[in-house]
């Protein structure tokens, strides 16, 4: 008998990704291709949904040839994707009708300030859990439709569709049109109401959005259709918002489990079971994922910048050539570093949610050079994530043992013993830190029946674990630094 395997898709904020899974649940191939990052304005990020889209088919292609497999033996496929990111598009000619706006702009920051003045803030955190910021998709979608020319009639005579990077991709690849999406989508467009499971009209209306635009929204281990590759049928079979899709790949099954992703952001998930809970300390409310009948919702805490100010570091100082050589170059420094470096380039998320705070560099003497400031750049995404570890400690009244971690800037050795050091918590780093796409295959690999819960929960191979090696002095010193420093960046920008 043939082999059989789960095509799974990572859309994430710097490239599109594709990998075959096989039933062992092993990577046999993956393929990558990064694209534009549009930066029209101060604080504006925008992508272009149709070359997300192409990048996307051209790595299928490539990873189907790579893995060297017909298109009849893969069983299902899994999409995971960057949230809150907001496209558009007319249902006609199915091409956008603006760019799409990436869940980092923060241009809809005055949107957000009369959703307040309504005195709508505290619906919204009941509703859908989520704090009131230009972050979520709500707003976004209201700026495309009064800043696009026609676009307001277009929509309200239902010509308009709006989806997440999910909905985009689903309607174009599935052989039917399908508008739909799953609940961890829908619960960051700051529209859904997470306890009901549907759309919530208040918050419609005051954003003036049709509803007809929205999509449909479903479990995340569901058959929304079907893709057709090479003459054969591939049931779409999960979809999850790639920070949920982490949790789920990193097997955080259980109330209580928690991971962090270092990625172009950083975020903290904790599985809060089947009921929401409710942050006191800015953190996040969200659908982790619906599976088997159920829902399951998780506290987050998410971090705006995180790799992507490494990136900052390569693109924008141009001080390294390469994200890893941020290892080589902070080894350098091996006094305390008296650098601080806030990134707090789209101001402030989890847990300070401050839209007009903006990145600061603290501590500058004459004899600092590159090396601090690119370890102390690299440093920061260890103190945003001990800031959020905190908040998220004080919710759930539970110590975390361990850290579960994942993504790009997890390869850093530097950087996850300086977490774990900072933290006093064990850090942990799996074999397979492609656990954003691993959750997409497994959500589509229990829909087709090829896989159980169980069977999942069972892999958890550990690559190197990270134990705190500082004194306890040292840790409240360094620390006291950061949250002065944070102080000192917040509200910068009118
Ligand atoms: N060795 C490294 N050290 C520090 N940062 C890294 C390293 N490798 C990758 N990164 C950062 O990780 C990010 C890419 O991680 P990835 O998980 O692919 O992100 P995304 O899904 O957001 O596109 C980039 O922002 C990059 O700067
Ligand atoms: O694409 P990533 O991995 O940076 O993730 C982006 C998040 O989903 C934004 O909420």
């Amino acid at each position: 008998m043939s082999k059989i395997y789960i095509l799974a898709l990572d859309q994430g904020t710097t490239s599109s990704r594709s990998v075959i899974v096989d039933e062992k649940g092993e990577i046999i191939a993956i393929e990558q291709q990064e694209f534009k990052q549009i930066f029209p304005e101060t604080s504006w990020v925008e992508h272009n949904a149709s070359e997300i889209l192409e990048t996307q088919l051209s790595t299928i292609k490539k990873v189907i040839k790579k893995a060297n497999i017909q298109a009849k033996n893969i069983v299902g496929l899994g999409i995971t994707n960057q949230r809150e990111t907001t496209v558009v598009w007319n249902k006609t000619t199915g091409k956008p009708i603006y760019n799409a706006i990436v869940w980092q702009d923060k241009r809809t920051a005055n949107i957000c300030e009369d959703l307040k003045k309504k005195g709508l803030e505290k619906h919204i955190k009941k509703t859908t859990g989520l704090v009131v910021d230009a972050y979520f998709s709500g707003t976004k979608i209201l700026w495309i439709l009064e800043n696009v020319q026609g676009a307001k009639e277009e929509a309200n005579k239902g010509n308009l569709l709006f989806g997440t990077i999910d909905s985009w991709l689903l309607w174009n690849l599935s052989d039917k049109k399908i508008h739909a999406t799953d609940y961890s989508n829908a619960s960051r467009t700051m529209l859904f109401d997470i306890n009901n499971l549907c759309w919530d009209a208040t918050i419609l209306s005051a954003l003036k959005i049709p509803k007809e635009m929205l999509p449909e929204v479903k479990p995340s281990s569901f058959n929304f259709g079907d893709f057709i590759l090479d003459g054969c049928k591939i049931p779409i079979a999960g979809i999850a918002g790639d920070q949920q899709a982490a949790l789920f790949g990193q097997t955080c099954f259980k109330k209580g489990e928690a991971k962090n992703t270092y990625g172009t952001g950083c975020f903290l998930l904790m599985n809060t079971g089947t009921k929401p809970q409710y942050s006191k300390n800015g953190l996040l409310t969200t659908i982790a994922w619906g599976i088997n009948n159920k829902v399951y919702y998780a506290l987050e805490g998410s971090v705006f910048v995180a790799g992507a100010a490494i990136q900052w570091l390569r693109d924008g100082l141009e001080i390294i050539k390469s994200a890893e050589e941020s290892e080589f170059f902070s080894q350098q420094v091996d006094e305390e570093n008296p650098v601080i470096v806030v990134p707090a380039f789209a101001g402030l998320g989890a847990p300070y949610w401050d839209m007009y705070a903006r990145g600061a560099i603290f501590g500058l003497t004459r004899d600092t050079g590159k090396n601090h400031l690119i370890k102390a750049t690299l440093q920061s995404l260890a103190y945003q994530t001990k800031d959020l570890l905190i908040a998220m400690q004080n919710d759930a009244e539970t110590p975390l043992t361990a850290l579960k971690v994942d993504g790009g800037a997890s390869a850093n050795n530097l950087l996850m013993q300086f977490q774990a050091d900072i933290l006093n918590t064990a850090v942990d780093r799996p074999k397979n830190t492609e656990t954003t796409v691993m959750g997409a295959a497994y959500l589509a690999g229990i829909c087709v029946g090829l896989w159980q819960l169980s069977d999942i929960e069972t892999d958890k191979k550990i690559d190197k674990e990270f134990v705190p090696n500082i004194t306890e002095e040292k840790r409240n010193r360094l620390y006291k630094k950061w949250l002065k420093a944070i102080e000192r960046s917040k509200n910068w920008i009118d």
